[in-house]
């Protein structure tokens, strides 16, 4: 009886990729998957080289073993070494070892008790002096210090005497066991002494008790800075190390301490006496002041004299302060009596500001203090406003910042920042907003490097931390497959997964389904599958574009009668760029003449080599009507689930997508959502893209009853979120309502929500360029350049793949993950969008569902009509020199709605401009059924019947090409202008 591969990996306990190897090694051909069977011959056969591989294994793998084991591991278990030879021969271990093993070899290492490893490591050290030891007699000194010391130690607090057995470390002359704890105390003599001298020194003659986190004992152990400051202080302040420690003791009990020398910092000024006459040269008076008196002016020196009298009567209230002598005190306003109020008051301020005292005044102050702070007041106060930070040559910004925070940040005056930003013609004051490019445009011209740094939302902190928490690999259950069909229109997605639903069903349960549920989950033997159906390739795309790749293995379904068509080949396309396992569905198998061998034929053309002939996919020839290789199509999806052993953690609060929602009149929101991880419950706080909410009920998807929780691979409806989330949004269980709440709030910025579903900026040729060039791509490996191609006849797509072919580049690897004839669909961009490829379109234009995800996504679609301009453009852009010459401006679209003959003066094409605008002097690029026939030069623009500029969109015009009148009705007129870009050179 046939046997599959993995069913004998199993009876032979082993890895089923290796048997896979070994059956290939056996001789036995078209054995590609673990699911391709064997005859009994076959099974044979492979038991019979492996036994005789296994000969040679229990001589060599003992041996080895225990030649590596025995110098460290003298006592292994023998058990162990069995085990491995006898059900692990050497010979047939190839391929990806499991990591249980490889355990047996490994345990008895880490299981060893630890005084089994010490023994040997301590033993053959011991003849061996360590290497601080040599130096020890030459420098007895510090051994002799630490010794006395030490005992103090011990005397002192018990606990002292965790630290004893360092001590004669550090004095033993005689040489020790290396590896023991004394080897850090015995590098040197100075250290020892450094320890003792601290220790004395900060316990004034008594080493310090031991108590635990003893900064002293820490630093003094370890030569920390702190201690070698000190023995640096004392080596200059005489420095000499007395040879008896409880001489140490006595002399410099703190004297250490006291003596480390300060930073020689400068003397401080002597006090400068207010009356002295020491004063009087700060006064430099002007000529100016000096001659004053002869221009009418009351003479300088006279009222210095009179003011100087006057500061003499007021030197006893000086004198009140004369604690402070020498110094200028301003007086608080609350010490000084209240001034009167109302004329009297002004009076007497007027008679205080007279003898000078008014106002903060400077007591004691003279004119020759008032001149000196009136010159110097200018430059105080200078000084006092200029509160800027220090201007920092690198910036951290938190973006969005305002200039404001931009100056604060950075230290620029804001006056600087204001007239760069002038000077670029931006008119903003302090408080607006400045998005990365203007801060960056600043940071240029000030000469600051500016560093981006994206505030920390809510969003960052939770959903990250629970989208990056790993399980632990005992945490890990296995859990159903997930696995979505794929395939060209009427092929029988749906009616094979009907069949599969059908006979899983409990027996009249299956009129529960409802027409809008898109998942299912059934069970064979006790294990689950769930399905996943959606509407086709674009929506499973979609998904992945969003981050949500919920789809383990994709079913290719293809009718056996009619072969691949142009879905199949995207589809596989789709499925390929999704990195899953694929099994092919060769469905309708029942219809009478059709021939597999054909359809197996095509799918290895398109790189889908089916198992039986020696490739690695599963082909399974299916009937929905009759039910044939149904059993057979379950059981291969749910081995190859148990080959990739898909696993989740059930105990951890669950995550998942929504795959569609919709508002019920009188349920609220039903979203329909897989749970991928984790186990979802009535009555847990959700967010999922922009909804929020606690979970009100569960409903199983396939019979409709309500369930209290979710497990790991199930679809669940769902009612609870307080709006619609969209199709691919991923859900998190949080702790918090209010975080939800915000989280879901701040999603609803788009731009929040495109980061959330991974939407960024996609992958161009110059873009690609610049990350080749900047070596920040591919890493270790070559770097991918995804290319989706297509072309307007199967010639051209060959005729391209050939030239494809010949690049060879070390660093570059050309993956064209779709090459198909017809125009750019949105199949194609969301392909795109999803894989960061490129979209190369040879003489076809994308259509206007295509060109408005390019568009919003900012997908690079680049057209060509020459093929040597294409290989041209990639070769350049791998070589680094891809800078266009000339760069092709889209103006706008025009569709032909009547063709108008006018003769003498040619053909007119009556037009509606539907996007963009159709300007004079621009050239048209003509288009028919998705295929451009021609680009030619507007000659006539006219609306009604006046020449005009231009036509902009939703208005009609009539248009005459110049050099081709065979403009036909529907046909689709493409404005653009070719703007001439300077081509860099390296
Ligand atoms: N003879 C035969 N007919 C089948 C089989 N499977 C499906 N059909 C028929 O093929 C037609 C299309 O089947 P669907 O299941 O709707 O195909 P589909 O791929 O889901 O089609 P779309 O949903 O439109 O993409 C139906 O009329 C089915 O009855 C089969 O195995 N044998």
């Amino acid at each position: 009886m046939p046997v599959r591969i993995y069913a004998l990996a199993k009876e032979l306990d082993l890895d089923s990729k290796d048997l896979v190897d070994l059956v290939k090694k056996a001789g036995i051909t078209g054995k590609g998957s673990a699911l391709a069977s064997l005859s009994d011959d076959e099974a044979q056969q492979v038991r019979d080289s492996i036994s005789s591989a296994s000969k040679a294994a229990p001589k060599a793998a003992p041996a080895a073993t225990a030649t590596k084991e025995a110098p460290t591991q003298p006592v292994a278990p023998v058990r162990d070494l069995d085990r491995a030879s006898t059900r692990r021969p050497a010979a047939i271990q190839i391929g990806r070892p499991k990591s249980r093993e490889s355990a047996p070899a490994e345990a008895p290492e880490t299981k060893r008790p630890a005084p089994v490893l010490r023994t040997p490591v301590l033993k053959p050290a011991e003849p061996t002096p360590p290497p601080a030891t040599p130096a020890e007699p030459s420098s007895p000194k510090p051994e002799v210090r630490l010794k006395d010391v030490m005992p103090a130690a011990r005397t002192d607090k018990p606990a002292q005497q965790e630290s004893a057995p360092k001590a004669p470390a550090a004095k033993a002359p005689a040489p020790k066991p290396s590896g023991s704890e004394n080897a850090p105390a015995a590098p040197a003599g100075g250290m020892a002494s450094r320890i003792a001298d601290r220790m004395a020194s900060n316990s004034g003659g008594r080493v310090v008790p031991n108590r635990p986190g003893e900064p002293v004992r820490r630093e003094a152990l370890t030569g920390g800075g702190k201690m070698r400051s000190l023995d640096r202080a004392s080596t200059r302040a005489g420095g000499e190390k007395p040879a008896d420690g409880a001489k140490a003791r006595k002399r410099e009990p703190r004297i250490k301490v006291n003596l480390a020398q300060l930073p020689s910092a400068p003397a401080p000024a002597a006090p400068v006496s207010s009356t002295g006459p020491a004063q009087k040269p700060d006064i430099k008076l002007t000529r100016d002041v000096i001659e004053g008196h002869k221009q009418g002016m009351k003479a300088p020196l006279a009222r210095l004299e009179k003011d100087d009298a006057e500061k003499k009567r007021n030197k006893k209230e000086s004198a009140v302060v004369g604690e402070f002598a020498g110094r200028k005190k301003i007086v608080d306003e609350d010490e000084k009596p209240r001034g009167k109020k109302g004329l009297a008051g002004m009076a007497s301020a007027r008679a205080e500001r007279a003898r000078g005292g008014g106002g903060r005044r400077v007591i004691g102050n003279s004119d020759n203090d008032r001149g000196h702070m009136r010159r110097n007041r200018p430059r105080i106060r200078r000084k006092g406003t200029n509160t800027a930070a220090p201007r920092k040559e690198r910036v951290q910004l938190e973006l969005p910042c305002t200039v404001r925070s931009f100056c604060e940040a950075s230290g620029v005056a804001m006056s600087d920042v204001m007239k760069t930003l002038m000077g670029m013609g931006m008119m903003i004051n302090i408080n607006s907003e400045m998005d990365l490019e203007t801060a960056e445009l600043i940071a240029t011209e000030l000469g600051i490097d500016i560093e981006l740094k994206a505030a920390e939302s809510l969003e960052d902190e939770l959903i990250t931390e629970i989208e990056t928490l790993e399980d632990t690999a005992e945490s890990l259950v296995p859990r159903a497959p997930i696995v979505t069909f794929l395939g060209h229109v009427d092929h029988g997605k749906t009616s094979l997964l009907d069949y599969l639903i059908g006979i899983n069903v409990v027996k009249g349960e299956a009129g529960g389904i409802t027409q809008h549920i898109r998942a299912y989950n059934v069970e064979k033997d006790g294990r689950g599958v769930t399905f996943v159906d959606t509407p086709g390739h674009e929506a499973f795309t979609e998904m992945r574009a969003r981050g949500a790749n919920v789809t383990d293995i994709a079913v290719l379904v293809v009718a056996a009668d009619d072969g691949i068509m142009p879905q199949t080949e995207e589809a596989i396309s789709h499925a390929k760029a999704a990195e899953v396992p694929i099994v092919v569905a060769l469905n309708k198998i029942d219809l009478e003449g059709v021939d597999a061998n054909r359809v197996m034929t095509q799918l290895t053309e398109h790189g889908l080599t089916p198992s039986e002939w020696g490739g690695d996919v599963e082909i399974v020839k299916t009937s929905a009507t009759t039910g044939e290789g149904m059993d057979e199509l379950l059981e291969t999806l749910l081995t190859v689930a148990e080959l990739n052993e898909y696993s989740a953690n059930p105990d951890r609060s669950a995550l998942g997508v929504c795959l569609e929602s919709e508002q019920h009149g009188d349920k609220g929101v039903v979203a329909k959502l897989v749970v991928q991880n984790g186990t979802l419950r009535v009555g847990d706080i959700i967010v999922c893209g922009p909804a929020h909410g606690r979970v009100r009920s569960l409903h199983d998807t396939l019979t409709g009853k309500p369930i209290t929780e979710a497990g790991p691979s199930t679809p669940v409806s769902l009612t609870g979120l307080d709006t619609p989330p969209g199709a691919g949004d991923r859900f998190h269980v949080l702790k918090d309502i209010s975080q939800a709440r915000e989280i879901a709030g701040s999603r609803e910025d788009e731009s929040s929500r495109q980061s959330l579903s991974g939407i960024t900026t996609k992958v161009s040729f110059d873009s690609f360029q610049d990350m080749l060039a900047g070596g920040t791509l591919g890493g270790e490996e070559r770097a991918k350049l995804n290319l989706i191609i297509r072309a307007d006849a199967r010639g051209s797509l060959e005729a391209i793949d050939k030239e494809l072919s010949k690049f060879d580049h070390p660093e570059v690897e050309l993956r064209v993950l779709q090459r198909a004839v017809g125009g750019i669909t949105l199949a194609d961009a969301t392909l795109a969008s999803a894989s960061d490829a490129v979209i190369l379109g040879f003489n076809v234009i994308p259509d206007e569902k295509a060109r408005q995800l390019a568009d919003q996504r900012n997908i690079e679609i680049r057209r060509y009509n020459v093929i040597y301009k294409l290989t041209d453009d990639i070769r350049m852009m791998i070589e680094g020199r891809l800078k266009p010459e000339e760069r092709v401006v889209e103006l706008g679209r025009a569709l032909v709605k009547q063709v108008f003959t006018i003769s003498r003066v040619g053909t007119i094409a009556g037009c509606y401009v539907a996007q963009g605008s159709i300007v004079r002097g621009c050239r048209i690029r003509v288009s028919r059924d998705g295929r451009v026939i021609g680009e030619y030069p507007l000659d006539t623009l006219r609306r009604i019947k006046e020449d005009v500029k231009e036509v902009p969109r939703g208005m009609e015009c009539g248009i005459r090409l110049s050099g081709f009148n065979d403009i036909k009705q529907d046909d689709v007129l493409e404005a653009y202008r070719i703007e001439e870009v300077a081509r860099k050179l390296d």
